[in-house]
C-alpha cells in the first residue's frame, strides 16, 4: 500500500483560476513517524509471528525493569485465569453428562449439582483473576510511561548543543518522541494481551483434550478461518488509517490555525477566515467520502469473514455430528466442545489482534531505543579536572563548521581574553559573532583548534564545573512559562535564597526590570503564560530585561551578552550598559550592532566571513580605517544632521 503524495492540484490554465490554484495547499509529506507504515503494511502475518518470541522477550524486559511485582502479577493471574477456564469446561462436561444420563429429572439435577457448583466457582474465580490481572496490567502502563519519558528527557537535556544542528539527530529525536516513546507501554500491554489470548486457547485445548482428544482437530478447523479473518480485518483497518492520515494531519493543522491565540491576530489582519474555512470544508468533504468508503469495505470484509466463519462452524458441526453418530463422542462431550469453540474463538481474536499491534508498535519502539543509543554517543562525558575559574581564556586557531555546511562559520580564530575586561565582537550579519561567542561560552566544541582556560584545554575540564562559571544572554531567548521569580531564579536555581551573589531584586534592578515587575498584577509571582489562568505576557523589551536579570542573577565569571539590548528602549539600554561595565572579577563578551555601546570596550574584535579581520580599541580601529570605521560612521550618520553626516561619512 503506497501513500500517494500529490502535487498541488491545478484547477485551470486561465489566469483567474491559476490564482486560486496557487492558493491550494500542497499535500503534506508523510510525517516522520509514518516511516514504518509501508513496512508494516507489506509484512505477512507469518513473518510477524516469527519475530514474536524476540518482541515478547523485549516487552517483558521493559515491564520487568519497571515493576517486577506488577509484571509477575499480571502474567501470573492471567495464567491462573486460563487454568480456571479449563476447570470450568471440565466441570461443564460433568454437569452435562449427569443431565443427559437416564433416570428421573430431579435425580439427574441432584447428581449434577456438585459439578454445577464447581463450574460456577470456576467462572467466578476466572472473573476475579481476570479483573485482578487487568488491575496489575493497568498499573504497569503509567509506570512505564513515566520511566520512558524521564529517560528520554534525561538524554535530550544531556546531549551536546551541536547535536541539535544535525538534521538526522533532530529527525530521530522527533520520531522517538512522537511515537517511539508512547509505544513502550503499548508493547507491554499487547504482550500481556497476547499471553492472555494464547493461555485462553491452550486452556480450552487442554479441556478438550481431557474430554475427548479426537475433538482437538475440530478446534483447529474452527480456529484457522477465524485467525485468517481476524488478520485481514486488522490489516484492512490499518491500511485505511494509512490512506487517511495525510488528510487528517491537514485538517488538524487547519484547525490549529483557526483556534490558536498565536495565529489569531494574523488570521484577522490578513482576513484569512474564508480561505481557511474553505480549505477545511474541502478536507471535510473528502474525509466524509473516505469514511463512507471505509464503512463499505469493512462491511464487505465482515461479510466475507462471517461467511468463512459460518462455513467453518458448519464443517465443525458436520464433523461433530459424524463423531456422535459413530459413537466416538458422547453427547455431553460434544456440547462442551461447542462451548469450548466459543471460548477459543474469543481468545484467538485477542491473540491475533495483540500480535498485529505488538509488531507495529515494536517497530516504533525500536526508534526510541535507536535514539537513546545515538544520543549516548553525543553526550559529553562527565569527569575531567574541575574548573576553578580563569584569568585568561585563549583561543588557538579555533574553527567551527556546522553539520552539512561547506564553509566554516568560525575560521581559525586566535585571541586571548582576560578576566576584568569588556570585549566586543562586531561585524555584519552572518559574520560568525554568535558562533564564536558560543564557542567561548563552551556551548559548542571547536571542530578544530583549542580553547584553554589558564593554559588547560577546556576539553580536559569537567563540563559541569566549566559551565558553572559561564552565563549567556542569548539572542534567541525563550519565553519560559514560569513565574517572574522562577524566570530569574532558573539562572542559578540551586543557589539558596540568601546565598552568595546578587539577590533576585538586585539582579532585576541591574537589568532595569524591577519597577516593571512591580507593576505586574502579582509582581514577582506573576505567571508568564497567557495560556494559563491568571497568566500574563510581556512585551519583547520587557522579556529582554527579564532575560538580562536572569543572566546577572547567575553571577558568573564569564558573561556573554549576544545583542542584550536589541529590544530595549533608550533608557533601559542606557541602564543596562551602565551595569555591563568593567568588573575586576568578570569577563564580559558583548555582541551588538549598536556600535555606540562598544566604544568603551577594552578590545573590539571585528569579524567577516568567520575570520577576525581587525582588533583593537575604538580609537585604534577608527584610526586604522576599514570595516569597523565604515560601520561606525554609517550608524553615526543616522544621528547627525545632513551636513555633519556627509562630513562623517567622508572622514
Ligand atoms: N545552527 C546552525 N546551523 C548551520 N549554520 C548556521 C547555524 N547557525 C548559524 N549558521 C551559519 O553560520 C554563519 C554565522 O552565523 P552567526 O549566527 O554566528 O552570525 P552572526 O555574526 O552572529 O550573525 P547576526 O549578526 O545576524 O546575528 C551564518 O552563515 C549562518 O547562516
Amino acid at each position: 500500500m503506497e501513500t500517494v503524495i500529490r502535487p498541488p492540484q491545478v484547477l485551470n490554465q486561465d489566469e483567474t483560476t491559476s490564482n486560486e490554484a496557487e492558493l491550494v495547499l500542497p499535500e503534506l509529506e508523510d510525517p516522520d513517524w509514518m516511516h514504518h507504515a509501508r513496512q508494516i503494511a507489506q509484512t505477512s502475518f507469518w513473518a510477524v509471528a516469527r519475530r514474536l518470541p524476540r518482541l515478547v522477550g523485549e516487552a517483558i524486559g521493559v515491564a520487568w525493569a519497571t515493576s517486577r511485582r506488577d509484571t509477575i502479577t499480571s502474567i501470573g493471574l492471567n495464567i491462573a485465569a486460563g487454568v480456571m477456564t479449563t476447570f470450568g469446561l471440565l466441570a461443564t462436561t460433568r454437569v452435562l453428562t449427569e443431565l443427559f444420563a437416564a433416570g428421573p429429572t430431579p435425580d439427574r439435577v441432584r447428581a449434577a449439582l456438585p459439578a454445577l457448583l464447581l463450574a460456577a466457582a470456576a467462572v467466578m474465580a476466572k472473573g476475579g483473576l481476570t479483573i485482578a490481572a487487568g488491575w496489575a496490567q493497568a498499573r504497569l502502563v503509567p509506570q512505564i510511561n513515566y520511566r520512558v519519558e524521564l529517560r528520554m528527557f534525561e538524554v535530550t537535556t544531556a546531549v551536546d548543543l551541536a547535536a541539535f544542528d544535525d538534521a538526522g539527530f533532530a529527525e530521530e529525536m522527533d520520531r522517538a518522541r512522537d511515537r517511539g516513546m508512547r509505544e513502550a507501554a503499548s508493547i507491554v500491554d499487547h504482550t500481556v494481551n497476547l499471553i492472555t489470548g494464547v493461555v485462553g486457547v491452550l486452556a480450552t485445548a487442554a479441556a478438550v483434550a481431557v474430554i475427548q482428544p479426537i475433538l482437538l482437530p475440530c478446534l483447529l478447523l474452527a480456529a484457522v478461518p477465524e485467525a485468517i479473518t481476524a488478520v485481514r480485518v486488522a490489516r484492512r483497518q490499518y491500511l485505511n488509517l494509512l490512506a487517511r492520515i495525510t488528510r487528517r494531519r491537514r485538517m488538524w493543522m487547519l484547525a490549529n490555525l483557526m483556534a490558536n491565540r498565536h495565529t489569531a491576530a494574523e488570521v484577522r489582519s490578513y482576513q484569512m477566515r474564508e480561505f481557511l474555512l474553505g480549505e477545511y470544508r474541502r478536507m471535510m468533504n473528502s474525509e466524509t467520502r473516505a469514511d463512507l468508503d471505509l464503512v463499505r469495505s469493512q462491511t464487505a470484509t465482515r461479510v466475507l469473514g462471517a461467511s468463512a466463519a459460518g462455513l467453518a462452524s458448519f464443517a465443525v458441526y458436520a464433523v461433530l455430528g459424524g463423531l456422535l453418530l459413530t459413537g466416538w463422542v458422547a453427547l455431553a462431550a460434544a456440547a462442551t466442545a461447542l462451548l469450548a469453540l466459543q471460548t477459543a474463538h474469543t481468545s484467538l481474536g485477542v491473540a491475533v489482534f495483540a500480535t498485529n499491534s505488538l509488531y507495529e508498535d515494536a517497530l516504533y519502539y525500536q526508534d526510541y531505543r535507536d535514539f537513546l543509543d545515538r544520543a549516548r554517543l553525543r553526550t559529553l562525558p562527565a569527569g575531567g579536572e574541575p574548573a576553578a575559574g580563569f584569568d585568561t581564556i585563549e583561543l588557538d586557531q579555533v574553527s567551527l563548521r556546522y553539520p552539512d555546511t561547506d564553509t566554516p562559520a568560525v575560521d581559525k580564530v586566535s585571541l586571548t581574553l582576560r578576566r576584568g575586561q569588556v570585549v566586543a565582537l562586531v561585524g555584519e550579519n552572518g559574520s560568525g559573532k554568535t558562533t564564536l561567542a558560543k564557542l567561548i561560552a563552551g556551548l559548542y566544541r571547536p571542530t578544530s583548534g583549542t580553547i584553554r582556560w589558564d593554559g588547560v584545554d577546556t576539553a580536559d575540564l569537567d563540563p559541569h564545573s566549566l559551565g558553572s562559571h559561564i552565563a549567556v544572554m542569548t539572542q534567541d531567548w525563550w519565553k519560559f512559562p514560569f513565574t517572574v521569580r522562577q524566570n530569574i531564579r532558573i539562572g542559578r536555581h540551586d543557589r539558596p535564597a540568601h546565598g552568595p551573589g546578587p539577590s533576585l531584586e538586585d539582579a532585576a534592578r541591574a537589568a532595569a526590570a524591577h519597577d516593571m515587575i512591580l507593576d505586574l498584577p502579582y509582581g514577582y509571582n506573576t505567571l508568564l503564560d497567557r495560556e494559563f489562568k491568571n497568566g500574563h505576557d510581556l512585551s519583547g523589551g520587557q522579556w529582554q530585561r527579564l532575560v538580562a536579570a536572569r543572566s546577572l542573577y547567575r553571577d558568573a565569571r564569564l558573561l556573554v551578552c549576544d545583542e542584550p539590548s536589541a529590544a530595549l528602549d533608550a533608557r533601559a539600554e542606557h541602564a543596562m550598559f551602565q551595569h555591563l561595565r568593567r568588573h575586576p572579577d568578570r569577563l564580559i563578551v558583548l555582541i551588538t550592532h549598536r556600535l555606540a555601546n562598544v566604544r568603551h570596550a577594552d578590545q573590539i574584535y571585528v569579524m567577516r566571513d568567520g575570520q577576525l579581520v581587525q582588533q583593537g580599541n575604538h580609537d585604534e580601529l577608527m584610526a586604522q580605517g576599514g570595516l569597523y570605521q565604515e560601520l561606525f560612521n554609517l550608524q553615526a550618520s543616522g544621528y547627525l544632521s545632513d551636513a555633519s553626516s556627509r562630513t562623517a561619512q567622508h572622514s
